[in-house]
């Protein structure tokens, strides 16, 4: 039977203040991009916390020695595109060897359903961690859509990462994948009535990427 994933919030203290930035109307492009790949950064570093270790020998200037490193799984980080790509950079910033691969999804605007429009997977997704990231988890049909793509192709080892989640979509998501892990910088209240996240930090891609 596969693992039940869970769901976490990662509200570390300095998360919690950098999404407080974000969230601010008044924070322009550059800061809203710096500050996302940040967060990115400190969420990878409590996502990371179950990687597999292994046994190694090295040699100090004094002694050999059996010490730990990160065993062979490799980590492949999947930004859902355009959103997901402003959280890459951070998370490489950790694990520099990550592979990335690419989903392509837009949400329409009227009937909140995703459309998926572009995927580019490294080879191998069945042997590999996989970090699925966007900002926002708001119905959950980007994510759900592209936990399926992902899994069509092999992946079995699934994490979603997000900055801000709507309970309707963590729910949505666990119902329609229980064995990934789902984590999330903040639990927000609802969805309003065009489906975006109440408090929230409002379009997530075009704060990044300064479009409208
Ligand atoms: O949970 P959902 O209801 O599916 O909504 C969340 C999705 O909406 C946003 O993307 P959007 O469609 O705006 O595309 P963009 O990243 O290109 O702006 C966001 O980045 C997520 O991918
Ligand atoms: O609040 C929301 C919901 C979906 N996508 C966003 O960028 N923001
Ligand atoms: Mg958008």
């Amino acid at each position: 039977m596969a693992k039940l994933g869970k769901f976490e919030v990662l509200d570390h203290p300095l998360i919690q203040h950098k999404l407080t930035i974000i969230r601010n109307e008044n924070c322009g492009t550059r800061e809203f991009r710096q500050v996302v790949n940040e967060i990115a950064e400190l969420m990878a570093y409590e996502v990371s916390r179950d990687m597999p270790l292994e046994d190694y020998e090295v040699k100090t200037p004094i002694t050999k020695t059996v010490q730990k490193r990160l065993a062979g799984k490799k980590v492949v980080i999947v930004p859902i595109l355009r959103a997901g790509l402003g959280m890459v950079d951070g998370i490489l910033e950790l694990i520099p060897a990550a592979k990335v691969g690419h989903v392509g999804m837009y949400r329409d605007e009227k009937t909140l359903k995703p459309t998926e429009y572009f995927v580019k997977m490294p080879d191998n997704l069945a042997s590999r961690d996989i970090f699925i990231v966007d900002p926002m988890l708001a119905t959950g049909g980007s994510a759900i859509m592209a936990v399926d793509a992902l899994k069509k192709r092999g992946a079995v080892n699934i994490k979603f990462v997000c900055l801000v989640a709507a309970p309707e979509g963590v729910k949505a998501l666990r119902d329609a994948h229980p064995d990934i892990d789902v984590f999330a910088a903040s639990l927000d209240d609802h969805l309003d009535e065009n489906g975006y996240i109440v408090p929230g930090l409002g379009d997530a891609g075009d704060r990044l990427f300064g479009t409208k």
